[in-house]
């Protein structure tokens, strides 16, 4: 039988698997100051000088002795004599006696005798005289020495990540290079026959390398340097030659993929070859359980699933600790949130689970909108995300409203607009349409209608996006109401026409639901919970009645009632390729794809939003844009969606 996965371990026995064949020490280098931004520094730095090195005017004006000034006033001035000036960078011969006064500019050192500078806007010059208006103070217009750094002085510790700040403060003092810890070295190494650079042609059946930037990126961040060795076929003396190579370069190496169960996941065995080789291959955490683990010479080598998110999360959970540890940057960067969790998620037991969130912030705090359904192989989960929950080991299940602790990816940006419900492609057509009037921000939950009614309830969504259709017949309202949404109103939107998409010149004569029942027709269907999904069945509950079937039995006999296409273009393109005979979906994809359209009825796509909520600007000039010439187009050439007579009409919900 085939080794699967050797020992599951927990994340924190992985570590001490790790750390008993591979100790992280830091390397220091010198670099410029004009290089040093980002790095962290292995020394504590001391000012060598004072800043500013010598007393120095912070006006232009004339040096004097404040004595002098006292009985300055407007209408009664004291003249003194001038004797010279002292320009910026030149030392002063003079020295200010009584009764006398240099002209100065500003930056230049004071003379001996002086010990205030009167602005020149208060002077008047009379050839080798001036007349003074106003009195000033001892001290008043100049900086002594010292007295911003003083020589000695501590200016950054050891471990401060440099910024403009620390760096401009070390010029000051004079200091041209800096000892930082070096920025370990990470070769990283895709490996799959499928995978094509980003920019190349796109055969069949490959897809973009998406792990390479993604983990070159994340290296970067956490204070790495990355080495992108490119894409391994799967070849095992390919994959053990590109490793070996990047070894020699490089003072971690990340893989990506060939880590699980299937015939040509070869990761582990190749990694075995080293020594000690395969430290772990199997972490007891959700996503990312096939990773594997091996050392080579102390070097660590790890193997990331080849999912991008799979991939992300065992590099944010045991990678980029030791990246950072080596860079000599011990905090992690993410802030946290405590939040309430806005649904019921489950979570595989004996794994830690990472599970991507979105953060709102409603009236009674915040709120944390789980991604729905598999996430591990999508690309989206952490970029359209604010962070992520960890489960722990032991938990199964965590209840709608559990409190939980957010770990955020950077920090939370409150938006202008937050918008959450059932995504429509409409929806990103006004917001684009909005920012041109202004650089509003927004942040649109994809949790479907319902989630977005209920969001809207809680006061966490502005607006929800909706289009549920009711028994009776009635688009959004009456669902609306049930769920017992008050103080709020429904905006209505624009229409999608729905029908069924059958191939080019409707070769099977397909006229209607009933002849899904047909022997040589198969159907594809839509994923459950979705709107098309509820119109289907609507049509197929009348079907069953003319028929004198119970729903199930009508279903039964549909062929192909069980496959579950979960987008409108994949109904499509089921279609044009011929695995289906028939779909239902909205007109654009069915005209996009060259296929015939049997119109049904229109969907209709509407907006609930708290009345609260109608005061905001952002608010306003959405459904401002919702009425525009420039909208109603955009949405029917991007979409196939069309505004109509009934747009912008608001239904009070009390
Ligand atoms: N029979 C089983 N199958 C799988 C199991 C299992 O336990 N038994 N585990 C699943 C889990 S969980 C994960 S995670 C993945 C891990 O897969 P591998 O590490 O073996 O990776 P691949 O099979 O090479 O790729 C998986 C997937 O990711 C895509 N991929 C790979 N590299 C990249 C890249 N650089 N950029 C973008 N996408 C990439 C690849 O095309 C596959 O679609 O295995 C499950 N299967
Ligand atoms: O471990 Mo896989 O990474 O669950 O998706």
């Amino acid at each position: 039988m085939r080794k699967v996965f050797r020992d599951v371990v927990t994340v924190d026995e992985a570590r001490g698997l790790l750390f008993n064949h591979f100790s992280p020490r830091r390397k220091t280098e010198v670099v410029p100051l004009h290089l040093a931004a980002g790095r962290v520094l292995a020394k504590d730095v001391y000012a060598l000088t004072d800043v500013p090195p010598f007393d120095r005017a912070t006006m232009d004006g004339y040096a004097v002795r404040a004595e002098d000034t006292f009985e300055a006033e407007e209408d009664s001035p004291v003249t003194l004599k001038v004797v010279g000036t002292v320009e910026a960078g030149k030392r002063p011969e003079l020295e200010v006696e009584s009764g006398k006064a240099v002209e100065i500019a500003t930056g230049a050192m004071m003379p001996k005798g002086a010990n205030a500078v009167v602005m020149v806007e208060f002077t008047r010059r009379r050839e080798d005289e001036i007349d003074i208006f106003k009195p000033v103070s001892p001290g008043e217009n100049v900086m002594y020495a010292g007295s911003d750094v003083m020589a000695g002085e501590l200016i950054a510790r050891e471990g401060t990540e440099l910024t403009h700040r620390e760096i401009g403060v070390m010029a000051a003092c004079g200091i041209s290079e800096v000892e930082v810890y070096c920025r370990p070295k990470v070769a990283i190494i895709s490996t799959g026959n499928e995978l094509v650079k980003p920019g190349e042609r796109l055969g069949e059946g490959k897809i973009y390398d998406v792990n390479s930037y993604s983990i070159a990126a994340a290296v970067e961040e956490n204070g790495g340097e990355a080495i992108l060795m490119g894409i391994a076929r799967d070849n095992e003396e390919e994959m053990r030659s590109i490793i070996a190579k990047a070894l020699r370069e490089a003072d971690i190496v990340i893989t990506s993929g060939s880590t699980s169960a299937g015939a040509g996941d070869v990761m582990y065995r190749i990694l075995d070859d080293f020594h000690p080789g395969v430290i772990v291959h199997g972490i007891a955490i959700k996503p990312g359980k096939p990773a594997v683990i091996a050392v080579s010479d102390s070097k660590p080598i790890f193997g990331l699933p080849g999912y991008p998110t799979s991939a992300m999360t065992v590099f944010e959970v045991i990678v980029a600790p030791i990246i950072r540890e080596l860079a000599g940057r011990r905090e992690s960067s993410g802030a946290k949130v405590r939040a309430r969790l806005a649904i019921k998620v489950f979570s595989a037991e004996g794994r830690r689970e990472y599970l991507p969130v979105n953060v709102v912030e409603g009236a009674e705090g915040y709120s944390a909108y789980p991604v729905s359904g598999s996430y591990s192989g999508a690309v989206t989960a952490f970029a359209f995300t604010d962070g992520f929950v960890e489960i722990p080991e032991n938990v199964v299940m965590l209840e709608e409203g559990d409190e939980v602790e957010v770990k955020l990816f950077s920090h939370l940006k409150p938006a202008d607009l937050m918008i959450i419900g059932s995504h429509c492609i409409g929806v990103d057509i006004l917001l684009s349409l909005m920012r041109k009037k202004k650089p509003y921000t927004s942040k649109v939950v994809n949790v479907g209608s319902t989630g977005g009614i209920l969001a809207v309830k809680r006061g966490e969504a502005d607006i929800a996006g909706t289009h549920l259709l009711d028994e009776s017949g009635v688009y959004n309202e009456p669902i609306v109401r049930r769920y017992g949404v008050r103080d709020a109103v429904l905006v209505k939107g624009y229409l999608r026409e729905q029908g069924l998409i059958v191939a080019k010149g409707n070769p099977k004569s397909i006229t209607g639901f009933e002849d899904l029942l047909r022997e040589d027709v198969t159907f594809i269907n839509r994923n459950r919970g979705s709107g098309t999904r509820i119109l289907t069945d609507m049509y197929l509950r009348e079907v069953a009645e003319r028929k004198g079937l119970s729903f199930n039995e009508l279903t039964a006999s549909i062929k192909g009632y069980s496959i579950e296409a979960k987008t409108h273009t994949s109904v499509a393109v089921a279609v044009a390729s011929g695995k289906a005979d028939v779909g239902v979906g909205i007109r654009s994809v069915a005209s996009q794809y060259g296929l015939d359209f049997i119109p049904l009825r229109s969907e209709e796509y509407d907006f609930l939003i708290r009345k609260d909520r109608l005061e905001k600007k952002a608010v306003r000039d959405f459904l401002e844009c919702l009425t525009s010439e420039e909208f109603a187009k955009e949405l029917e050439r991007v979409v196939g969606l069309r505004v109509y007579e009934r747009t912008r009409e608001v239904i009070e919900i009390d």
